[in-house]
């Protein structure tokens, strides 16, 4: 069957690709998802400036995902400007994801990279904002301004990562604002902020920064991804691509995603823990899947979702 997808008018050979995060600092992890079954290659979200991230152990595997608090290591935005004319050998969309410390390091690398060789830029709006209020995404009145300032360029596409949310006025109020301006896809959902995980054994919990406070990742999430991609599915005019993201290890789960509406997923903790093997065996996975369920084609089982 049919695999290949359009998102925000861009080709993508393929349902899965990685998501910004694992495995996507460096340039040569770059050129090792180009030389993979990955649709596309996604950079981790970069800063102004290059930062180390957070002291360690700030990454940790769980039985059924991990949590981690990784405080945004990268080398800086110029290092992606710079390599990206070096992945455009391997004819797959780039995808820049930017995480500005405020809405005006945003302008500022929206604006950079509107020349450059990237097709799709993805704005993370868990990144934090003003101190000692909400994340970007949870703070609704930000969420507008930043909106606004970053969707000026017009010349590259544009989406936004979103948090998750848990509340039906939050998926409204949320698809009111993205429905104002010219965004072309979101990507749904980030990690669960400001979870703990405490270890009996060492009374401790299982990373050291934020007091073990950290992002929940993997299987423990996929319900809350797929309440979001379908909410926003519902919510938002087809104009706006929906990339799925959050506990994709199989062609199931990303069947699951397919149904309740994604128009391609992208794949963090799996992708951490087995290597870029995991594009090829989830794509066949789905492949199989859809093939078993005489589904021609993605986009016949893309949003269908039948309800009891
Ligand atoms: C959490 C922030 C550090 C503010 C943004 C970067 C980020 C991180 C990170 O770099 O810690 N981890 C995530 O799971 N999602 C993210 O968006």
């Amino acid at each position: 069957p049919n695999l290949s997808s359009t998102v925000a008018e861009v080709n993508f050979a393929s349902y899965i690709l990685n998501a910004s995060g694992p495995r996507c600092t460096t340039e040569a992890e770059l050129h090792n998802l180009g030389q993979s079954e990955s649709a596309a290659i996604m950079t981790k979200s970069c800063t102004l400036l290059a930062r180390e991230g957070n002291p360690e152990p700030r990454y940790k595997a769980l039985p059924q995902g991990s949590i981690q608090s990784m405080g945004l290591p990268n080398l800086g935005y110029k290092a992606y400007l710079d390599m990206l004319p070096r992945l455009t050998q391997y004819n797959k969309p780039l995808i820049v994801s930017i995480s500005g410390l405020s809405i005006n390091d945003n302008v500022e690398m929206v604006s950079a990279f509107q020349k450059s060789a990237a097709d799709l830029l993805e704005v993370n709006f868990s990144c934090p904002n003003v101190p000692g209020k909400p994340q970007l995404g949870y703070d609704f009145e930000q969420t507008d301004k930043a909106l606004a300032a970053i969707t000026k360029f017009g010349d590259k596409p544009l989406g936004i990562k979103l948090p998750a949310y848990f509340d039906f006025n939050h998926f409204e109020t949320v698809a009111n604002i993205l429905k104002k301006y010219p965004v072309k896809f979101i990507s749904s959902i980030n990690s669960i902020g400001n979870t703990l995980v405490i270890d009996p054994e060492t009374e401790s919990p299982v990373i050291k920064p934020k007091a073990g406070f950290g992002g929940l990742c993997g299987s423990y999430i996929k319900p809350i991804g797929l309440a979001n991609v379908n909410a926003f599915r519902q919510l938002l005019p087809k104009e706006i691509s929906i990339f799925g993201v959050g506990g994709i290890y199989s062609g199931s789960d990303a069947f699951e995603y397919l149904l309740a509406g994604a128009d391609a997923v992208q794949v963090a903790t799996c992708y951490q823990e087995q290597g870029t093997e995991c594009f090829s065996r989830i794509s066949n996975e789905l492949s199989q899947i859809l093939s078993r369920k005489n589904y021609q084609d993605i986009n016949d089982a893309k949003g269908a979702l039948k309800l009891l």
